[in-house]
């Protein structure tokens, strides 16, 4: 039977969660880092642990059929491969920074400067858009120390927390683009694989649906529903049951976990009682 071939992180900050996301949508996998490819026991896949780095190759080659990956290195190394699916953990951007003693004021400040960076193609593209001419030092990490060190003026690197450029006395001053772990597909991947792939595609998004909402459960006075409905959406509207005190009923809802206690202030204020909340495992809609 035809498996596909899926490519992740062989370990660094994008294994555990992908691992985990395969591991949500039922698949179990027989093992670990210590091996390159591993298969499910109950899905027709095959795990590849790879370097991110090296996985747009592999991909534009056919080697592996899919891949979970961060997009800013598809930005940089595969602008010709496809994203199915964004998958919501790894949130990062990718951003120039200057030490804080630089007077910034504009991109036109970086003219004939020397910038380190592991990304060469998306500074080059940046800097080609805005007509900036600048030496770029290609490094493959603590790319932050460079200007401490007196390697460069300014870096393009991964910003997250902000927290190592803070401990590197650098500022943040352009944002070059947002980024998330994504699957991306090969361009080469068979027929029956782009099956298979539809069928994980369509499990990842239950579950992460699922990871962006919450289940509510409430009680109130029937004379205060039409209020409480308008606080909450629900898939299609909520379920209303009658409780066996007269006069009373139970709600069912989904809300979206980023507007969670905004909500549940609101319901209060609106008279519900007994507020239940709970985590969604998938979300098939
Ligand atoms: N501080 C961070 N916060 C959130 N996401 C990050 C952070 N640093 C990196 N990432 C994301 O995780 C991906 C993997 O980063 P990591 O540092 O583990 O690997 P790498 O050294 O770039 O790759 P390789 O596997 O080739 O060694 C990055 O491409 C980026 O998408
Ligand atoms: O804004 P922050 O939250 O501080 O995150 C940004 C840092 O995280 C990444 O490095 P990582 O820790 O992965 O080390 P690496 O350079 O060895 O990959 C990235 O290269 C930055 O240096
Ligand atoms: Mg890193």
């Amino acid at each position: 039977m035809s498996k596909l071939k899926i490519a992740v992180q062989k370990s660094g900050r994008l294994h555990d969660d992908s691992m985990k996301l395969l591991k949500d949508v039922g698949i179990s996998i027989d093992n670990g880092r210590g091996q390159l490819k591993a298969s499910a026991k109950n899905f027709p896949i095959e795990v590849f642990y790879l370097r991110n780095g090296d996985i747009p190759q592999y991909l534009r080659d056919g080697v592996v059929d899919a891949a979970i990956i961060g997009e800013n290195v598809l930005i940089e190394k595969g602008n010709d491969i496809s994203i199915a699916e964004k998958l919501g953990f790894s949130s990062c951007k990718v951003s120039i920074a200057v030490p804080k003693s630089t007077k910034y004021k504009s991109i036109q400040d970086l003219q004939g400067k020397r910038i380190a960076t592991s990304y060469p193609n998306t500074v080059n593209r940046f800097l080609d858009e805005n007509k900036i001419d600048a030496n770029l030092h290609i490094i493959n990490g603590s790319v932050e120390i460079a200007p401490n060190i007196g390697l460069a003026d300014a870096i393009v690197d991964i910003v997250s927390s902000g927290s190592t450029l803070f401990k590197n006395n650098l500022k943040e001053v352009e944002v070059l683009l947002h980024s998330e772990a994504v699957l991306a597909v090969s361009p080469l991947i068979f027929p029956k694989n782009q099956i298979i792939l539809s069928k994980l595609k369509f499990r990842f998004q239950s579950v992460l649906k699922g990871r962006q909402s919450k289940y509510v459960l409430l009680n109130a006075p029937n004379d205060r529903i039409p209020d409480i409905i308008k606080v909450l959406p629900g898939m299609k509207s909520p379920t209303i049951l009658p409780l066996a005190e007269e006069g009373w009923s139970s709600l069912h809802s989904v809300i979206n976990k980023n507007d969670f206690w905004e909500i549940i202030d609101e319901l209060k204020l609106q008279g519900a009682q007994g507020i239940l909340v709970g985590p969604i495992e998938n979300m098939v809609i």
